[in-house]
């Protein structure tokens, strides 16, 4: 909870569109107790909006908090990271030539099991909270293991730090996947222990304020079919948001198919999206990270059903999963964000995952077959397409569009301060603030100063954090 009005004062930067940034310079914004953004009123210094607009909304000139950005600096909306394996932090960059499924049981079983040790698992997600915090990271969604204490220790930890969150509790049952000392007893188990941490997070949030439970079926083969209708017939008894993975290997489809033929689901075709719809987990409200090999039919499923994909760029390649065609699930109006995926994704930055995302699309376009008629350049993703993905696209994905993705009266204050190293006559960056590899030698436009951030930026750029009013991060 924010204790002071709030009265931040020089340029915000956020998406107006897809592919369209706004500039808003010499602008105030206004944040109240609650975190709410109360005004933002352009063409304000701090001499006009203390002399008049404080005084129209009441506020006393001496008790409110006034936030500078300097030169070089903007303010932006906060990351929202759509996908992320809180207990996988610990194995960020390790996964050798492994794909999915060994990977799976090579390293990642073992590291999330290992846990159920409460003192490791507040070891690694202080320190997951904290290093995303550090990277802008003001929302996540994140994974967390099959251990009921474990996971709402996440929650807990999330809400006393400040992040918003989404908080899942992982479910796998099949035993032919799932290792025996990881796994559910039988989807009755999982569906217990899955509304024993929904319980524990509404008593600690009951009105969802920053944290709010997710039902998380880890992915079609780790899970019984009965087990996934258990957990759409949940979702819809709660009306909570559903995560899972969809489609992220080619091995990892070919197990769906073996595994969930048209005589379990009943579906009418073996489509790995068919499955998730079988059991009513395609929603409005699920996301569903990597969809990278999705076949025309699943996409239009995906798109008709209204559910969301995150998109794993990074995590896509370090894996070598594939490249999902971003452009071709936006143009059929499915709302896309980024996700780290770590630790399939080796970083915890957004940042990162929109450069990778904008390497992707890249790789899409000169690695694609050539098809008559289809113009490939098409599919590069622009900067202002991916720091769409990273704030509102994925404030969409997460269901919280209403309420945190960019700068307007009634949202929430979910920013980052940004910082660009401004290089001096001499040559050297001005004052103390280290700008890391973004130089700005002044003659940049703003966009330009924007695309170098994202294309050499870090969080030595990341200057300070705020979730709803909230300064949850400030670097030293
Ligand atoms: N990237 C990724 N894919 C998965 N599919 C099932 N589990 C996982 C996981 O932990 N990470
Ligand atoms: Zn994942």
């Amino acid at each position: 909870m924010a204790t002071k009005n709030k009265l931040f004062l020089g340029l915000f930067v956020h998406s107006k569109a897809l592919n369209e940034l706004e500039y808003l310079h010499d602008t105030a914004v206004g944040v109240d107790k609650e975190g709410k953004i109360t005004f933002v009123e352009r063409d304000c210094a701090e001499k006009k909006a203390r002399e008049t607009v404080l005084p129209q909304l009441g506020w006393k000139d001496a008790e409110v908090e006034v936030v500078k950005a300097k030169e070089g600096q903007f303010f932006f909306p906060g990351f929202i990271d759509t996908h992320i394996h809180a207990p996988q932090y610990p194995n960020a960059g390790i996964f050798g030539n492994s794909t999915l499924l060994n990977w799976l049981d090579t390293y990642t079983f073992p590291l999330e099991v290992s846990l159920s040790d409460l003192a490791k698992a507040r070891r690694v997600y202080t320190r997951v909270i904290h290093k995303t915090l550090s990277h802008g990271t003001t929302c996540a969604a994140y994974f967390a293991t099959i251990d009921v204490p474990a996971t709402n220790l996440l929650a807990d930890l999330c809400h006393a730090r400040g992040q918003r969150a989404l908080i899942g509790r992982v479910c796998m049952d099949e035993p032919s996947t799932s290792p025996a000392n990881y796994r559910d007893e039988s989807a009755e188990a999982s569906v217990a222990a899955t509304r024993e941490s929904i319980a524990h997070i509404r008593a600690l949030d009951p009105t969802h304020t920053l944290i709010r439970p997710i039902i998380t079926p880890r992915f079609a083969p780790t899970s019984t079919f009965p087990l996934l209708v258990q957990l759409g017939a949940l979702a819809a008894e709660t009306t909570l948001p559903i995560q899972t993975h969809l489609s992220e290997n080619r091995a990892e489809i070919a197990l769906v198919k073996t595994l969930f033929p048209p005589t379990v689901t009943g579906a009418a075709d073996d489509s790995y999206a068919g499955v998730y719809d079988a059991a009513g987990l395609l929603t409005g409200r699920t996301v569903l990270a990597h969809a990278v090999h999705l076949t025309t039919g699943e996409a239009a499923l995906v798109a008709r059903r209204g559910a969301k994909v995150s998109h794993c760029p990074g995590s896509n390649t370090a894996l070598g999963s594939g490249a999902a065609r971003v452009r071709r699930l936006l143009d059929r109006g499915i709302v896309c964000g980024l996700g780290t995926d770590v630790s399939g994704g080796f970083s915890p930055s957004v940042l990162e995952a929109a450069r990778a995302a904008v390497m992707v699309s890249r790789h899409v376009v000169f690695m694609g077959e050539e098809v008559a008629g289809e113009d490939r350049e098409r599919e590069k993703l622009s900067v202002e397409e991916v720091l769409f993905l990273a704030t509102r696209g994925g404030a969409e994905v997460v269901g919280l569009e209403e309420r945190v993705g960019k700068f307007a009266v009634g949202m929430e204050w979910d920013a980052q301060l940004v910082g660009l190293g401004v290089v001096g006559e001499d040559g050297e960056v001005v004052g103390d603030e280290d700008g890391g590899d973004v130089d700005v030698f002044g003659w940049e436009t703003w966009p330009d100063r924007v695309a170098k951030w994202v294309y050499n930026g870090d969080d030595r750029n990341t200057k300070m954090v705020w979730v709803k009013g909230r300064l949850v991060h400030a670097r030293k």
